[in-house]
């Protein structure tokens, strides 16, 4: 597969990810749809401005959102389009006003580098705040046209990276936006090796709300991965790189093949996907953080492929010994290549494991649990987990003992992994994507897959 991948086009994005055709339109709006989207109604944010999906968006400092995801194409050239983004961002950078980046912001140093471009810290020059600004070159306009656009629509969720500003100047389009100063989860997973169950769970449960959100306003990131989840200086994670994300409209599905090779879906290779690719990547990541490598490996990107689409896990030896029984059962039920049966963002928020983990009481979670399969569990449902984690957080003067405690959930926990009520599965959609797929794929992505970790 990897010599008939073209190579990815001067000025875009993410060398280490697969990305569609290069002559794929601005945004998703445009792009191949398996069958007709239903019309998704905009979602109302925050500011009332925001919803104007008109186009007007260049003055009075109204936010554009995305354009919708209606299978239509704008009328207008993307240098246009992105121009009128730009404006809206805040009214300081339109561009009839000419400012410079280096009129409001001080450049400093270097704090990551993407594939076209680096990021620096930048400092306002009224008030001092410090922000990251990440230069992109312009021959990329279109996707940088498409990030903007999706960072806009998703702003002012905690788990998202806000952008604050964009300018350009001859070569470059500079975005400037909120700093992540505790760096990249990857650097913490290659710090720490394996996590806890209990941090892997409170991470995955702050990822899942924020794809869960977006998922709700119509975005597939597309590229969840451990480079793209920073940290703030108090530890919580943000998502970031909206490079490859796109929009689409309930029930539309996305041709075309994006992401990075470890984490991408099966059935994104396959050529016909939805948003259950996010769900995927962050099974992959579970993966990643509980038994320390990567689930599908090989030493080609055609082996690591054909491991995607193939290999069945094997959760019952090695590292997955002292790895929980729900764990486990999450991360299978994130790695399902059925789809419509594949575990949504918002199921995984109500997975046992991670509501124990992440809404139990401290106490009943920091002593080493370890969950076989060899209790022998009475059988309850969720919901008594439910009710036995919120009486034991309400009752402080409970006589039992922290061990009783712990028993009695592990009691549960391990029962429940036969009762999870996760919702039935949809009737698999019809997927036909008429129009051969191209992929497009950077010099460097083999090296990258392989030092992935
Ligand atoms: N808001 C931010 N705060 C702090 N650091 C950031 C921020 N945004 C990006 N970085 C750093 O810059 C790196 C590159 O950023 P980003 O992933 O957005 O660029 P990219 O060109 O899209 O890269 P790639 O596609 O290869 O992931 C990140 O991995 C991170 O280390």
């Amino acid at each position: 597969m990897e010599s008939s991948l073209p190579r990815k086009r001067k000025g875009a994005r993410s060398a280490c990810s697969l990305v569609g055709s290069s002559h794929e339109p601005t945004t998703v709006a445009r792009k191949r749809a398996c069958r007709e989207p239903k019309p998704r109604p905009e979602k109302k944010k925050k500011d009332p401005s925001s919803d104007d999906a008109s186009g007007r968006g260049g003055g009075g400092g109204v936010v554009q959102t995305a354009p919708p995801a209606s299978g239509r194409a704008a009328p207008e050239s993307p240098s246009r389009g992105l121009k009128r983004k730009l404006g809206c961002i805040e009214s300081a950078t339109r561009m009839g006003r000419k400012k410079r980046l280096e009129s409001e912001y001080e450049l400093g140093a270097e704090i990551g580098q993407g594939k076209f471009g680096s990021v620096r810290i930048c400092r306002a020059k009224v008030g001092g705040e410090e922000f990251a600004c990440k230069a992109l070159p312009k021959n990329g306009e279109e996707t940088v046209h498409r990030e903007v656009e999706i960072m806009q629509h998703l702003s002012g969720h905690p788990g998202i990276v806000t952008l604050k500003a964009v300018f350009e100047d001859a070569d470059k389009f500079y975005l400037v936006m909120e700093l992540c100063g505790g760096g990249r989860l990857l650097d913490e997973m290659a710090r720490e090796g394996k996590f806890s169950e209990q941090r892997a769970a409170i991470v995955i449960k702050d990822l899942m709300s924020v794809v869960k959100y977006c998922h709700e306003m119509g975005v597939v990131h597309r590229d969840i991965k451990p480079e793209n989840i920073l940290l703030t200086k108090a530890g919580k994670i943000k998502l970031a790189d909206f490079g490859l994300a796109a929009r689409v409209a309930d029930g539309q599905k996305l041709s075309g093949i994006a992401g990075s090779p470890a984490y991408v879906a099966p059935e994104v290779l396959s050529g016909c996907y939805s948003e259950k690719v996010d769900v995927w990547g962050a099974g992959v990541l579970l993966h990643v953080l509980l038994h320390g490598s990567l689930p599908f490996q090989g030493g080609s990107l055609d082996a690591v492929f054909e491991a995607i689409k193939t290999v069945e896990l094997d959760f019952h030896s090695g590292p997955w010994e002292s790895i929980s029984s729900l764990a486990r059962d999450l991360i299978s039920r994130m790695l399902n290549r059925d789809v419509p049966s594949r575990i949504t963002a918002d199921e995984v928020l109500s997975h046992p494991w991670v509501v124990f983990y992440t809404e139990c009481p401290l106490k009943a979670v920091t002593a080493n649990l370890s969950i076989t399969n060899n209790i022998v569990a009475p059988r309850i449902t969720w919901d008594r987990i439910r009710l036995h984690c919120e009486s034991i957080s309400s009752d402080s003067s409970s006589q039992r003992s922290a061990d009783q405690d712990e028993c009695g959930i592990v009691d549960a926990l391990t029962a429940a992994i036969t009762n999870v009520r996760i919702s039935e599965p949809k009737r698999s959609r019809l997927c036909n994507p008429a129009i051969p797929i191209q992929q497009e794929c950077s010099s460097n992505l083999k090296s990258n897959l392989c030092t992935a970790f």
